[in-house]
């Protein structure tokens, strides 16, 4: 079976019998659950899940996609499910259109060369659609979130590690947690995230958004110990938080969602330097890194996802005035420097000295 998925508190002869793309959209809307299975993130069994309980076979109205997608009139939804590629079947199962012309010409190319080990994976396993809901989670006045962009290599990851230790943020890697639901045993997303990531494509937003959200929630609940009455401490008293998203948003469906449903953000710190400066530092980096996208081919394709559909959401929040940009060319020390003058004057933090 291809997509298997549990749908609860939904009877066939609920859903209404229209064209495919309906009966996508319906299946979509109603809550997708996987089995659960162990992983170590951020206290969570599934990083994915805001379930408090897996989801039982026993629950009545457990109707699986399997059943649905076998019965008429569905079936035409089956063997076109069939024909498709581990990225198109999560699309289509998150209704993503292939809206961009650079995601178009990557499916297509994806459709091709898919490897077999995700296909497989893809095909015993239970679906996942994470909900996103459309009101924030957190309340912005307690909790600080300050995005951080940049090109592939501009040295975001490294100056974030500063950040933490001066400042007491927790700083989340949209990429770090993609890798490690990619690696997470049982985890329903691994291939295609795999696929994504090595074609230097931006993973649907429902994954990376409550991948986000889930481990910002867990940090409010488990907060990193400071001396009591500290400055650090402070900010993170009764439910307060300071986050740094790091690598996200990417594209601009991200950008809008994550506001709605996660937290608006304070502003964004945008590490800017050429892809001749960025190149020579993955290339360096894939010596140690072990990343499968830190390689030639893999970087290009990143750089050309980052001008065509990142600078984008870098514009869009220049636009409304919430944009610090860093040169990021110069010695790390010297980046720094700058980032404490912006985060100093943008949040009024003062870090220890
Ligand atoms: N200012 C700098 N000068 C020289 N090397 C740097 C500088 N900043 C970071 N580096 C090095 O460049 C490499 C890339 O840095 P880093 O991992 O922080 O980038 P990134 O923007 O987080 O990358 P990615 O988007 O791919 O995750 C690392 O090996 C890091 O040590
Ligand atoms: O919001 C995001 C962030 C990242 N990705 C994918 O992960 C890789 C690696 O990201 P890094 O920030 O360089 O660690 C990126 O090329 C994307 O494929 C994503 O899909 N969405």
């Amino acid at each position: 079976m291809l997509f298997r998925a549990a749908l609860e508190d939904v009877e066939l002869a609920m859903v209404p019998p229209i064209d495919t793309m309906h009966i996508v959209n319906t299946v979509h809307q109603y809550h997708i659950w996987s089995s659960r299975s162990p992983g170590d993130l951020c206290h969570r069994h599934d990083p994915l899940s805001d379930a408090p309980q897996p989801q039982s076979s026993s629950q009545p109205h457990n109707l699986t996609t399997s059943r649905l997608l076998n019965n008429p009139p569905f079936s035409s939804l089956h063997t076109h499910f069939i024909n498709m590629t581990v990225i198109d079947k999560v699309k289509e199962a998150l209704h993503i259109g292939h809206s961009d012309k650079h995601d178009a010409a990557s499916t297509a190319s994806a459709s091709t060369s898919a490897p077999a080990p995700a296909q497989a994976q893809a095909d015993g396993e239970t679906a996942v659609v994470p909900q996103l809901t459309d009101t924030p989670a957190f309340d912005k006045a307690r909790v600080t979130v300050i995005f951080v962009l940049g090109g592939p290599g501009a040295g975001k990851g490294t100056q974030c590690e500063k950040l933490v230790q001066d400042y007491g943020f927790a700083h989340f890697s949209a990429g770090d947690l993609l890798r490690a639901e990619q690696n997470r045993p049982g985890s329903t997303f691994g291939a295609m995230i795999s696929e994504y990531i090595r074609e230097g494509k931006i993973v649907p937003m429902e994954v990376t958004i409550k991948l986000l959200e889930n481990a910002m929630r867990d940090a409010l609940l488990h907060p990193p110990s400071f001396p009591e009455g500290s400055t650090l401490a402070e900010s993170w008293k009764d439910g307060k938080g300071l986050f740094l998203i790091d690598g996200f948003p990417r594209k601009m469906d991200q950008a809008i969602k994550f506001d709605e449903s996660v937290c608006e953000s304070s502003f964004v710190l945008f590490f800017s330097t050429t892809e001749e400066v960025m190149l020579e530092r993955l290339m360096e980096r894939s010596k140690t890194s072990g990343r499968e996208d830190d390689n030639r081919e893999s970087i290009v394709k990143r750089f050309r996802t980052f001008v065509e559909t990142s600078m984008p959401v870098v514009d869009y929040y220049r636009q409304r005035g919430k944009v610090v940009e860093i040169e990021a060319s110069p010695p790390v020390n010297v980046v720094y420097a700058n980032v404490r003058v912006a985060i100093d004057q943008r949040v009024g933090l003062v870090a220890p000295a």
